[in-house]
């Protein structure tokens, strides 16, 4: 098998000769820091060797509850925000049909996924529209306590309860949280519904490789066996003694580092060419944004789909300021073989690419626009992947990770915790006159009738 493999070339051409490697000895102290559990936030490292760690029995156990969701329900709702809903949507998106929700064979259930907003709309047309399903409920969070995942929750169980009477409920709603705590877990313990335990030393953003992530991609139908043990083979390729060159997480974030400290490289923009890892992105975006943002610094991570967003960033990405650097991910084979076919009238002008594949005119897009935006300053980083299944996006989502703990370590920050996301809340709660927060409640009602 092969793995996923990095090109920095292209980026490090924007930095002084020397650079990338300067930052050998910084990226060895944090593989250390991280491997000994001496790094800040030394209390959330239980990702570091979870796919080695992850036993044939526990998947087992896991792939038991998909397949009874999946015998007894024709849509399963993905309940979970953050760290609790991107990974499983990622995989699954990346693994899927494209048009998955139109093409069901019935084969595998429709999954959906609701909890991570709380517009009334959206959750007024799933309701709507789940009114004559047979669907069942993940329940995701590690806290138990996050407002969108659980006020979605609670409209979700009265309706699967309404609709399939609370016996048949039980079988059909799943909780993954913590092992004591919050709402999500009192409502399993009382209810008896069959749960998962996030464990405490995992962060929401690093637990894909939890059932957080585990039980939805299994109930979609993909190889969670796969997953895991590509997990692991990065675990390997990516671990503290290989060496630096060879090593393509340390190399990822000493380039990343690199350019944002010593080339004004504020912001990197994860770049794909296939429309099915759009949510890779977006999962991307928060391990980088909630691990990095803080302190006043960190890089801004910020994503796009390409060729499509050629056609309303590309202008941006080629001529706008130079504080951008581009990471594309770049899939060596697709699943699909789709070829142009000759037109005899040739009205298009297209007959030059009779017989080609499509995707041999992406790859042409994609060397194309590498160009023109080195050109144009913007360095890129290529993270080429052989194919998209479940053993290499299994690579890939573990590469992310271990180079994202070395990169926060590198940048001095702790990239487990995430205090700036409690301001909102807080202010949330003060507004919704959330019991507890009364004094927030009235300082907030001041603030605001001063500011009128
Ligand atoms: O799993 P939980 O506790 O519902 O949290 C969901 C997400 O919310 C955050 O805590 C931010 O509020 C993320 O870090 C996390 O991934």
């Amino acid at each position: 098998m092969k793995n996923i493999s990095l090109d920095i070339t292209k980026a490090a051409m924007f930095l002084e000769q020397g650079a990338v490697k300067a930052y050998e000895t910084k990226v060895k102290e944090a593989q250390e820091a991280l491997e000994n559990g001496t790094c800040p936030g030394n209390d959330f490292l239980g990702w570091l060797h979870l796919p080695s760690s992850v036993t044939p029995e526990f998947i087992d156990e896991i792939q038991a509850v998909a397949d009874t969701l999946r015998e007894k329900c024709e849509v399963v709702v993905v309940a979970g925000i953050g760290g609790s809903y991107l990974g499983a949507r990622a995989v699954i998106e990346a693994l899927g049909n494209s048009f998955a929700w139109l093409v069901n064979d019935k084969k595998n259930p429709t999954i959906m996924f609701a909890g991570n907003n709380i517009g009334e709309d959206y959750l007024a047309e799933l309701t709507d529209y789940l009114k004559d399903k047979k669907f069942g409920v993940i329940n995701i969070s590690k806290s138990g306590t996050t407002t969108e995942t659980a006020l979605t929750f609670r409209l979700l169980k009265k309706q699967c309860e309404t609709q399939r009477g609370k016996e048949e409920a039980k079988d059909v709603i799943v909780a993954v949280t913590d092992a004591c705590k919050g709402a999500a877990r009192a409502a399993a313990d009382k209810e008896g519904y069959k749960t998962f335990v996030i464990p405490d030393n995992v962060g929401g953003r690093f637990s894909v490789l939890t059932p957080v992530g585990l039980l939805p991609i299994a109930c979609a139908g993909f190889d969670i066996k796969q997953l895991v043990a590509g997990a692991a083979a990065m675990e390997v390729a990516c671990g503290k003694d290989v060496a630096f060159e060879e090593n393509p997480a340390a190399i990822y974030a000493a380039v990343r580092n690199g350019l944002y400290a010593r080339a004004g490289k504020k912001i990197e923009i994860m770049v794909n060419y296939q429309p099915k890892l759009h949510f890779m992105s977006e999962w991307w975006k928060q391990l980088y944004g909630e691990s990095e943002g803080k302190d006043g610094k960190g890089i801004f991570p910020a994503s796009c789909d390409f060729t499509t967003d050629l056609h309303s960033m590309g202008q941006w990405i080629q001529e706008g300021e130079r504080t951008i650097f581009e990471t594309v991910i770049s899939v060596e084979e697709t699943n699909n073989k789709l070829y142009f076919p000759e037109d005899e009238e040739n009205l298009d002008g297209l007959n030059f690419l009779a017989g080609k594949r499509v995707d041999e005119v992406n790859k042409m897009a994609e060397l194309g626009t590498r160009l023109a935006h080195v050109d144009g300053g913007v360095p890129n980083i290529r993270i080429s992947v052989p194919a998209l299944n479940e053993y290499y996006i299994g690579q890939l989502i573990y590469f992310f990770e271990i180079a994202c703990g070395i990169s926060g370590n590198i940048l001095g920050v702790n990239p487990f915790n995430q205090p700036g996301v409690e301001a909102y809340k807080k202010n949330m709660f003060a507004l919704l006159d959330k019991p507890g927060y009364e004094a927030d409640s009235k300082a907030i009602k001041e603030r605001l009738a001063k500011e009128a």
